[in-house]
């Protein structure tokens, strides 16, 4: 299910210093919970329709936005119980349960369960993995709905660590801003459809969910050359250059060239065998050209790159030609495509969440970093970064990554600086995927 376009995405430390920020300004964090238990009681009404609740309390202040949510609950009428796992232990979550009022049960074996669920147990605060024993009693709830606060409690809210929940959500409602768990596996798969509760957080980060796909139509005096030209490089699988070519025009630009094939999948696209790459780099109107689709390495892949580098054109580098132009790309303009086994190859020793991988890929290469994935992630060496969680699991098929290689080197032809290139590939791509489903080939998104 989408996640919100174009959204902030905060970690940990990063929302505790735009919470003490708030509280600096005079928006207190007792005030910050209200709003929060506020926001989760309202989504909660709406997916109780009328049936009881059942609100699982932590210790610390996602516990605390529990106890208010069931408060507001309380409020509107929804029959409501609340269950907490340990008495609050900030002065925020002790008079949140104190405002509560009601009764409190035990979160113990014989906990009697309800049809939602809301998961108030940990947020932000999590340190560890989840008990064993604790994690067990949850999951005697998972047949039920579950709402959870902020994360789902066991997630690591940066997504550096793999931990689990033992409770995946339904619906959770993130307070504030994002959070990178949100968008990456292995968490984001248990987070549901995530719904951002702003809470009044001045949340600003360079870090953010994709933006919606616009397809901006040419303009009225635009010719195929102003719209952009692109050379995909083939190598011995030429079906996957052709590809590559195809989405060249398909995502928008006017002029596709393949080079070092005799065919091309669309009669539009200029295919030419024999030895015209060198001249075809020298053509001043070229915008981008694309390597690495269908191209294993090998010396002639190193000397094809190597040209293209030469050439000094902006580069759509893709599997085995990452590592070729690696260690001579000098701050080229440049867009690196690898899937995580091509990553690991590219960049090893690299630690953190994916995120912070693709963020000192970036950094270290110059270039701009597509680490694919079903939780795409796209970097720039200035820090800016893209979060594509959930793309479109149909896109798991061969040769939609040779789809993408073309889609970026249609953003560059058409004009796009590399990181807005590469976000409008990732997005259009998705876009696509969304709108064939069930059964898609990677040619269909190449079909008119
Ligand atoms: N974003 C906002 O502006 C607001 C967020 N709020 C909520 O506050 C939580 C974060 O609260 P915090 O107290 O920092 O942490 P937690 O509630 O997640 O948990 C801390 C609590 O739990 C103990 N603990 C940690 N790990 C474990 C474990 N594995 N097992 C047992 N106990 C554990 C730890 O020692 C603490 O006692 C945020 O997510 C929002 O939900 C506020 O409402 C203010 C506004
Ligand atoms: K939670």
């Amino acid at each position: 299910m989408p996640s919100p376009v174009d959204a902030p995405i905060l970690t940990a430390d990063a929302m505790r210093a735009a919470e003490a920020a708030c509280a600096a300004s005079g928006t207190s964090l007792a005030t910050l919970m209200e709003r929060a238990g506020a926001a989760v009681a309202d989504f909660a009404w709406r997916m109780a329709a009328g049936n009881p609740v059942l609100v699982l309390c932590g210790p610390g202040n996602n516990g605390g936005d529990g106890y208010v949510a069931a408060r507001w609950l309380a409020r509107r009428g929804v029959h409501v119980r609340v269950a907490a796992l340990a008495e609050p232990a900030s002065e925020l979550a002790r008079a949140a349960r104190r405002a509560w009022g009601g009764p409190v049960e035990v979160l113990g074996d014989d906990l009697a369960p309800a049809p939602l669920v809301i998961d108030a147990l940990f947020g932000v605060g999590l340190s560890r993995p989840l008990r064993k024993d604790l994690a067990a009693r949850l999951r005697g709830l998972a047949k039920r709905r579950v709402l959870a606060v902020d994360v789902p409690s066991g997630v690591e809210a940066d997504g550096v660590q793999p931990w689990a929940p033992a409770l995946s959500a339904d619906v959770t409602v993130a307070l504030g801003a994002l959070k990178p768990a949100h968008v990456l596996l292995p968490a984001a798969a248990t987070c549901g459809k995530v719904v951002l509760a702003p809470i009044g957080i001045e949340a600003q980060s360079s870090l953010r969910t994709l933006p919606r796909y616009e397809c901006d139509s040419p303009g009225a005096a635009a010719h195929k050359f102003s719209r952009g030209m692109a050379l995909v490089r083939a190598g011995p699988m030429r079906g996957a250059a052709g590809l590559a070519a195809s989405a060249v025009l398909r995502a928008g630009a006017g002029y596709a060239i393949l080079s070092g094939a005799s065919g091309a999948p669309l009669s539009a696209i200029i295919a030419e065998d024999g030895d015209h790459f060198a001249e075809r780099l020298a053509d001043e109107r070229l915008g981008a050209v694309v390597i690495g689709p269908g191209y294993p390495a090998s010396d002639a892949l190193d000397r094809d790159v190597a040209a293209a580098l030469k050439s000094g054109r902006a580069l759509v580098l893709d599997a085995a030609a990452i590592v070729s132009a690696l260690p001579r790309l000098g701050g080229a303009p440049a867009i690196l495509t690898p899937h995580a086994g091509e990553f690991a190859r590219a960049f090893p020793g690299l630690e953190g969440s994916k995120i912070d991988r693709a963020r000192a890929a970036a950094s270290k290469s110059g270039a701009v970093v597509i680490y694919k994935g079903a939780d795409t992630i796209v970097a720039a060496p200035d820090g800016r970064i893209a979060a594509a969680w959930p793309g479109c699991p149909w896109l798991a098929t061969a040769g939609t990554g040779d789809v993408l290689a073309g889609a970026c080197a249609a953003m560059l032809a058409r004009g796009d600086e590399a990181f807005d290139a590469a976000v409008a590939a990732v997005s259009w791509h998705i876009s696509r995927a969304r709108a064939i489903g069930p059964g898609l080939v990677a040619d269909d998104l190449v079909r008119a």
